[in-house]
């Protein structure tokens, strides 16, 4: 596992992020012109096979020890009123989760994926960071590590998602730092704010903003000010996962404003990063045209926990089952092949 036990030792991991086996890709990619299609004839599928060949360093890539975890966290900002739901649906949902009962259970069982849940000090909420910063160093640091350490070599893809009742106030604050812009740029309903309530969301997440202003010098002090745990341990999966050579299925807006402190700095944080879908948060098109990342599925879904990236599981399921299975020119006696 990467060591982030540090503030330096994150910055550290950060800044050597590995590059994809260019061979494996190469292989792939020669193999895709052989397969019994016109050449690109399967579109994008053709090109997740060879991105999760590249990322997980073999021409055959796969999915059987697919993984998808989700991190859940409870926050302080919660009390500025800034959600439709209250702050004890976090635990209550965590509930739900381990008894099989919430749509992230329905969409991983219909796939057949492992899922994990990590809930992160849920009785103990981050600071409300419109006072003070969302967590010290050493909170953040510990939630980056259990990030960290979901993510093994033998995980052949990671699926990241996120439980938390009002961060998707953190997220915003976490967008408008890194990515500038406006609070109405990043603030959104959530989960389901009228427009009333998203004009006071982008107040407090402005409010933040001032409030922390001189102390946002790198991405650290940006997650941990004003991020969560769950925030920084998507954060620390996502940097684990690049170094042990393990690509990442990304679902909705939050998920994936846990990279922006990141890839502000270090734009090639994504590179091993699907983004599974578009989110209706508004915030989220914006977001992923930032990463530099296009969406696999665009289905109108804000749920979080990683419901969106699961529904996405099964397209990349197609790539690699079309990848690995079809015949080539040569094998089946076609001919026209390259
Ligand atoms: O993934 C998304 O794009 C998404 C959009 C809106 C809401 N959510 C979920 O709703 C919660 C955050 O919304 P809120 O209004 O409590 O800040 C959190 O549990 C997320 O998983 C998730
Ligand atoms: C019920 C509920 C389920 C969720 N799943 C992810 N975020 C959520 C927020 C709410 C409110």
């Amino acid at each position: 596992m990467i060591d982030l036990s540090s503030v330096a030792a994150f910055g550290r991991a950060l800044a050597s992020l590995p590059s994809r086996d260019a061979a494996a890709a190469d292989a792939a990619r020669q193999r895709q012109q052989q397969l019994t299609k016109p050449p690109g004839s399967l579109g994008r599928l053709e090109d997740l096979a060879i991105f999760l060949a590249g990322w997980q360093g073999r021409a055959h890539p796969s999915m059987d020890a697919a993984r998808a975890v989700i991190f859940a966290g409870n926050h302080g900002v919660a009390a500025q009123g800034v959600s439709a739901f209250p702050a004890e649906v976090t635990t209550q949902m965590v509930a739900n989760f381990a008894a099989g009962g919430a749509a992230i259970n329905a969409l991983t069982g219909a796939i057949g994926m492992r899922l994990d849940v990590v809930a992160l000090d849920l009785d103990r909420p981050t600071c409300d960071f419109t006072t003070g910063p969302a967590m010290d160093e050493a909170d953040c640091l510990d939630a980056l590590q259990q990030g960290a350490a979901v993510v093994t070599a033998d995980t052949d893809l990671l699926l990241l998602g996120e439980m938390g009742i009002a961060n998707s106030t953190a997220a915003a604050a976490l967008c408008l730092r890194s990515f500038g812009g406006t609070p109405a740029d990043w603030a959104g309903p959530g989960t389901g704010l009228d427009a009333h309530g998203v004009g006071h969301k982008g107040a407090v997440i402005a409010r933040a903003i001032e409030v922390h202003a001189e102390a946002l010098h790198t991405p650290f002090e940006t997650l941990r000010r004003l991020g969560g745990r769950e925030l920084a341990a998507i954060a620390g999966a996502v940097l684990a996962a690049r170094h042990a050579g393990v690509p990442v299925l990304l679902d909705g807006f939050i998920c994936c404003a846990s990279l922006a402190p990141l890839a502000a700095t270090a734009p090639g944080i994504v590179d091993h990063c699907i983004a599974g879908h578009c989110s209706a948060e508004p915030g989220h098109a914006r977001l992923l045209a930032r990463l530099g990342l296009e969406p696999l599925l665009r289905l109108d879904m804000r749920l979080g926990e990683g419901s969106g990236a699961a529904v996405a599981a099964a397209v990349l399921r197609s790539a690699l089952a079309a990848h690995n299975g079809m015949a080539t020119f040569a094998e089946a006696g076609v001919a026209g092949g390259a």
